[in-house]
């Protein structure tokens, strides 16, 4: 039988991708839709919002009005960290999405793996994953020759800046090189900066438009340099990955995983021993 996914923020842009992603999926389907508590999408159907023509689900404005064994989340952190809080009392795994926690938010969110498996990614995009490992080796190779530099651009509506995979590609950097971003980070340039410090990661954030992801880490060093870049054209590409990481929680089948915090690389086998 089919693994029942719950979606919260469905009313969004990733809430509809993942809708079409499910469709797509011969092992998962929607079974829950969930909105933000006063949304206008409560008691419409959920296909049809979608896009995807009559479905018969109602979309509902809470998750303890929803029938499911996994939640897949792309709200706000506010609403994941609730999200989580609830699937971990009801010992539901969750898959999320969100980006833009603060770091409160993000350990009361991490809480819950002690309860549940929870699968936590600022992009799951099998191609942005893939990218992490090429940062690893990059770093590695060329980092303490290079000045390294984070860019990325998305859509006008994005709220939050840099982007979580943009942040999550720093730490990567950082930590291969035994760096600590909080302390190397630099987050724009303006007027009398003084020369560049090596050791810095910068970022530069692009807004405009319908731009769906893109990311390029820059290692800038004397006479050449070597850009890793991704760039997302279809939102389907994170939808189709959040619902492998959401079939990977439930075990595939099998029993659910073990309580915990894993990230695509898990899903993915990327973390393996014999990779670094
Ligand atoms: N990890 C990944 O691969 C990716 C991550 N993201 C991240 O996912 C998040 C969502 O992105 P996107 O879909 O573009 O944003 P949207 O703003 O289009 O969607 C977010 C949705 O969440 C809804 N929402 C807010 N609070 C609640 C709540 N309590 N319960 C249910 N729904 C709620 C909002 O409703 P309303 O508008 O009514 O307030 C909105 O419809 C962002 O943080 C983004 O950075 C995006 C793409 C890929
Ligand atoms: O808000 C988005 O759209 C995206 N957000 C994620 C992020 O902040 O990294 C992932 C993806 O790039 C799209």
């Amino acid at each position: 039988m089919a693994v029942q996914v719950a979606v919260a923020g469905f009313g969004g842009r990733m809430g509809r991708a993942l809708a079409a992603a499910l469709r797509l999926s011969e092992h998962a389907g929607l079974s829950a839709a969930i909105v933000r508590p006063g949304s206008s999408l409560v008691g419409a159907d959920a296909g049809e919002v979608a896009g995807l023509g009559r479905s018969g689900l109602t979309i509902v404005d809470s998750l303890a009005k929803g029938d499911f064994d996994v939640l897949i989340d792309f709200t706000t952190p506010l609403a994941s960290v609730e999200n989580a809080a609830y699937c971990a009392a009801q010992g539901r795994p969750i898959a999320i999405g969100t980006t833009g926690f603060d770091a409160e938010q993000k350990r009361r969110l991490l809480a819950n793996a002690a309860k549940v498996p929870l699968c936590l990614a600022s992009n799951f995009s099998t191609g942005v994953n893939l990218c992490f490992q090429l940062l690893e080796t990059a770093a590695r190779v060329m980092g303490e020759d290079a000045d390294i530099e984070i860019v990325e651009a998305h859509h006008r509506h994005k709220v939050d800046a840099p982007s979580g995979t943009a942040l999550s590609m720093g730490e990567v950097v950082a930590e291969t090189l035994g760096r600590d971003l909080d302390r190397v980070a630099v987050y724009g340039r303006e007027g009398q900066t003084g020369e560049r410090d090596r050791d810095t990661i910068g970022f530069a954030t692009i807004r405009g438009g319908d731009v769906v992801g893109e990311h390029s880490v820059l290692f800038l060093a004397e006479g050449e340099r070597v850009e890793i870049t991704h760039r997302a054209s279809s939102r389907l590409s994170f939808a189709r990955g959040a619902v492998r990481a959401a079939l990977w929680l439930m075990g595939s089948g099998q029993s659910p995983r073990a309580p915990g915090h894993y990230d695509m690389r898990d899903v993915l086998g990327l973390n393996a021993s014999h990779l670094k």
